[in-house]
């Protein structure tokens, strides 16, 4: 079974069989590891990276991988590698993106809350922009920056009033949501620009959303962003950078996702931005990663309920949010046995909420308890976005690479589950 591909198969993404993943057999790996656990395929997040770059050729491009999507250090560690930069959110993003050994020039600071101490912490390491997002961080910006007698570089973020991504908690382009600001403010930055001594605003910024599967949104937002770059060239202002941000989709759905090409993607870049000499920044997470990514899990028991037949599996919901969070679909297979009969399942976790389900009335293979399943595309905001609710430990995560594996991240123990709690013996007084 084809898990990396749509319908349409697309050559950039290897073609793995349910039973393998990167040269690697998955029962023989779950037979080595217990389940739960997430699996990457190194090859496959390489040749997403090399069709990206590929793509951009002939553009002064850097690749900002959105840490937030996959920000385990040896994925880190692989983009790195690959001339890929970051595009951090936090404090502890930046401290593992410097951990992986990204250069501070090729790291992007945003996101709407940035506190103090995180942008004083960035601009000591040298991070090379921050997208602004609000006329309060900007004079924060710039009274850090005077205090550390350095120059910041700043793009702001636009809000284009664009609708895009695959649903309304991952859309951040229209009007009414927290991120960016209108381009009526963004010009009144500029105007005021001079009063600014330790910040260069010689920069724009914009991302419309997640899991985007169309090509008009993103050509409808660059327009208005190239529109405004012009403007401000004609009226004397210098930029530097367009960074156009991520948002590009994945197949979540085999038959029925179909993603847009990175080629025909990077045209639309293209086209909205010529004539334009600076850098180009792209801030793709899922893109890189998710198709590269599974979440192992096996069986527990099925249970027949009352109206419905559930498959209780051991991952739950807080080692894949995702489901849950967005009624997200991720394909789901077993990984082996003899053809059978296909059943109609829901698909639960142990997790101690209706909520916690994977999937609601799928058609599988019938399954027993100890059996082996996949859930496809699972390398973005899977591990990220894991938690340790129920008491669960974070999952353990393995990267594959030409039919090795290296376990990236063990899965937690119970001791490390309660690293710094305590009892309450130290009172003080307040
Ligand atoms: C500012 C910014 N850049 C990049 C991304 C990465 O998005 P995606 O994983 O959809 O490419 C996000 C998340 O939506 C984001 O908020
Ligand atoms: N976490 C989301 C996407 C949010 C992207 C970050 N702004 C997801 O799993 O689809």
């Amino acid at each position: 079974m084809n898990l990396m591909t749509n319908a349409a198969p697309r050559a950039e993404v290897p073609t793995p069989d349910a039973a393998s993943l990167d040269g690697v057999d998955l029962e023989y790996l779950a037979s080595r590891l217990p389940t739960p656990f997430h699996a990457y395929s190194a090859n496959a997040i390489r040749q997403r990276i090399a069709m990206l770059q590929a793509a951009l050729q002939g553009l002064d491009a850097q690749i900002c991988f959105a840490v937030k999507a996959n920000s385990n250090l040896a994925i880190l560690q692989l983009m790195n590698e690959a001339g890929v930069g970051a595009d951090i959110v936090s404090g502890g993003e930046l401290w593992r993106s410097l951990r992986a050994g990204i250069p501070a020039d090729r790291i992007v600071f945003s996101g709407v809350g940035k506190s103090g101490d995180e942008i004083a912490e960035a601009l000591a390491a040298g991070v090379s922009r921050f997208n602004v997002e609000s006329h309060h961080e900007l004079l924060m910006l710039d009274r850090i920056a005077s205090s550390q007698r350095t120059l910041a570089h700043a793009a702001v973020r636009i809000n284009p009033d664009v609708e895009a991504g695959a649903h309304e908690k991952i859309s951040t382009g229209k009007a009414e949501n927290k991120f960016g600001v209108s381009i009526a403010e963004a010009r009144s930055w500029f105007s005021s620009a001079a009063g600014l001594s330790h910040v260069r605003l010689d920069g724009l910024h914009v991302h419309i959303g997640s899991q985007i599967l169309e090509l008009e949104p993103f050509r409808l937002a660059l327009a208005r962003v190239a529109e405004f770059w012009r403007e401000l060239v004609r009226d004397g202002h210098t930029i530097n950078s367009i960074d156009v941000g991520g948002g590009l989709g994945v197949c979540y759905r085999r038959g029925h996702d179909r993603p847009i090409e990175a080629g025909a993607y990077v045209a639309v870049i293209r086209e909205a931005l010529a004539g334009f000499e600076g850098r180009i920044v792209l801030e793709p997470g899922r893109y890189l990663v998710a198709e590269a990514g599974v979440l192992m899990t096996r069986v527990i028991r099925v249970k027949q309920g009352e109206q419905r037949r559930f498959l209780v599996v051991d991952a739950a919901m807080n080692d894949l949010l995702r489901p849950s969070l967005y009624d997200a679909w991720h394909d789901i297979v077993p990984v082996s046995g003899p053809p059978r009969a296909a059943v109609t399942y829901d698909i639960v976790g142990p997790v101690c909420e209706t909520g916690d389900t994977f999937a609601v009335a799928r058609e599988l293979p019938a399954c027993k308890a100890g059996d082996l399943l996949l859930v496809a595309a699972t390398g973005a905001y899977g591990a990220s976005m894991g938690s340790n609710y129920n008491s669960r430990p974070l999952l353990a995560e393995v990267l594959l690479d030409d039919g090795r594996y290296a376990v990236i991240r063990r899965r937690q123990s119970f001791e490390e589950m309660i690293a710094g709690e305590q009892p309450a013996g130290n009172w003080q007084t307040a």
